[in-house]
């Protein structure tokens, strides 16, 4: 039996991993894909978002994949999927360590799964303030095989030219191909150049694990089946403490229409759709950053009936 490879999909929070997953879902159509979906979060907004496209899925929530503990790692999880897929993606939470996950990969004792490398998504809006912020996110780009710079659609020339010569040398001679929505040739993942490097990881690149980014991270989760009150949670989003980088989930307004929220840095959109059949009317936020206190009550208090006026606050955000 020839062996399933695991490619290891990281990048900083919201870069558009869970974007180039879905394309990827949509677009291979004669490769079988098995994901394992990992958010750091309680509740797996991602799990949900790649749900209904693909036949063969792990979900590991409330915690990073990089630190997996159980006896048997990531391997027993792996074997769970093969026999039924050609290829297995994990998709690592955005604060996973990148190179602890494929370590994961390397050292896992089935034989029926292989590494297949490490795609690194970076976003190119976001890129050159979280370096800031995540010096250590350099090292995220010297391990990969493949960097994904997404997002080229709101960037202008110039910065674009800018972000890709960092990035160009922060890579050491990977490939480094430019996306819009993650629309990634799968052709480039599932048939991908050998490179040796990562199998040889040092144990350098292994620093313990309080010095992993996701150390200093925390998430809140925020569910109810009230309906929220547009404007107050437009007011709270609005007014959102700098340390709280990433949101995402769904939102019920009361409206019969589901609102999904993404929250990144400093971008802010809702997206409307309909709720699924069995799907019940309800809340589901994954807050993420650091300093966290206090936002669970901030978020109790937005809770409320709105007006069909009040959605103007929302509509305002929500694309088309
Ligand atoms: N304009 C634009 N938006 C994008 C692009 N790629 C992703 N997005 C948006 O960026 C937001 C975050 O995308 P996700 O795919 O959820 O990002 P992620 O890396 O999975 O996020 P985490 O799992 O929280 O780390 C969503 O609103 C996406 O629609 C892109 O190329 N251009």
């Amino acid at each position: 039996m020839t062996a399933v490879p695991v490619v290891v999909l990281a990048g900083f929070l919201g870069a558009g991993k869970t974007t180039l997953l879905n394309h990827l879902l949509r677009t291979s159509s004669g490769t079988r894909i098995g994901v394992v979906v990992n958010d750091f979060g309680a509740v797996n907004i991602d799990a949900m978002a790649v749900a209904g496209q693909v036949d063969s899925m792990v979900s590991l929530s409330n915690g990073c994949v990089c630190c997996v503990t159980d006896e048997g790692g990531l391997g027993d999880v792996l074997g769970t999927l093969t026999g039924s897929v050609d290829v297995i993606v994990i998709e690592a939470s955005g604060i996973a360590e990148p190179q602890a996950v494929a370590q994961q990969v390397l050292a896992s004792t089935n034989t029926s799964v292989e590494y297949g490398g490490l795609v690194e998504v970076v976003d190119a809006v976001e890129f050159a303030a979280t370096r800031l912020r995540h010096p250590e996110l350099d090292k995220h780009l010297r391990v990969a095989d493949l960097i994904v710079l997404n997002k080229v659609d709101r960037v202008d020339a110039a910065e674009l030219a800018e972000v890709f010569a960092v990035v160009t040398e922060l890579a050491e001679g990977a490939a480094i191909v430019t996306t819009e929505h993650g629309r990634l040739d799968p052709g480039l993942l599932f048939d991908r150049r050998e490179r040796p490097r990562p199998a040889q990881l040092s144990f350098d690149d292994l620093e313990d694990h309080e010095q992993h980014v996701h150390a200093l991270y925390q998430s809140v989760v925020f569910e109810t089946d009230e309906p929220m009150h547009p404007e107050r949670l437009m007011a709270f989003l609005d007014s959102r403490p700098d340390g709280v980088f990433r949101i995402k989930g769904f939102v019920h307004f009361g409206q019969p229409e589901r609102y999904e929220l993404q929250v990144v840095g400093g971008f802010l959109r809702f997206r409307r759709a309909r709720w699924g059949r069995n799907e019940p009317r309800r809340t589901s936020l994954v807050l993420i950053g650091v300093d966290m206190s206090g936002l669970e009550e901030r978020l109790v208090d937005c809770v409320g009936e709105g007006s069909e006026a009040a959605m103007f606050a929302v509509h305002r955000h929500t694309e088309s």
